[in-house]
């Protein structure tokens, strides 16, 4: 099965989850992506990606990404967390995160461990 990924990024936070996911392009062709609302819209835009866009994090995303985890519907979530800006939505936030934990989802919270959970799924799909 291909891997389901979930992809989310605060605003300051975005450019990197680009240039993230265009180092690793080729394989997330191969994979089924989600995402929040504004980023799902720039990884289709500028990469070209074929994305399920929930609603933007601030008004319900994260919660619809969550709830899908909760269903058995992701294997691994990106989520490039901006630690110096608080959140509206610090709720949600947390909630998703509490949801990997539970269901045992890996969950990247910053880049380099992106790379780690990335370039391991890649070398599994090779
Ligand atoms: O706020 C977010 C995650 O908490 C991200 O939402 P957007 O991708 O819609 O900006």
């Amino acid at each position: 099965m291909k891997p389901r990924i979930a992809l989310i990024a605060h605003d300051k936070k975005k450019d990197d989850m680009i240039a993230l996911a265009a180092e690793y392009v080729d394989f997330l062709r191969g994979c089924t992506l989600s995402a929040t609302g504004t980023t799902g819209g720039r990884l289709i835009n500028e990469l070209g990606l074929e994305v399920t866009r929930m609603h933007s994090g601030p008004v319900g995303g994260d919660l619809q990404i969550g709830a899908q985890l909760v269903e058995g519907e992701i294997d691994c979530v990106i989520f490039l967390r901006d630690p110096m800006t608080p959140q509206p939505h610090e709720p949600d936030i947390n909630a998703l995160v509490r949801a990997c934990d539970v269901h045992n989802i890996p969950c990247a919270t910053n880049v380099a461990s992106a790379h780690l959970v990335l370039s391991q799924l890649q070398s599994k799909a090779d």
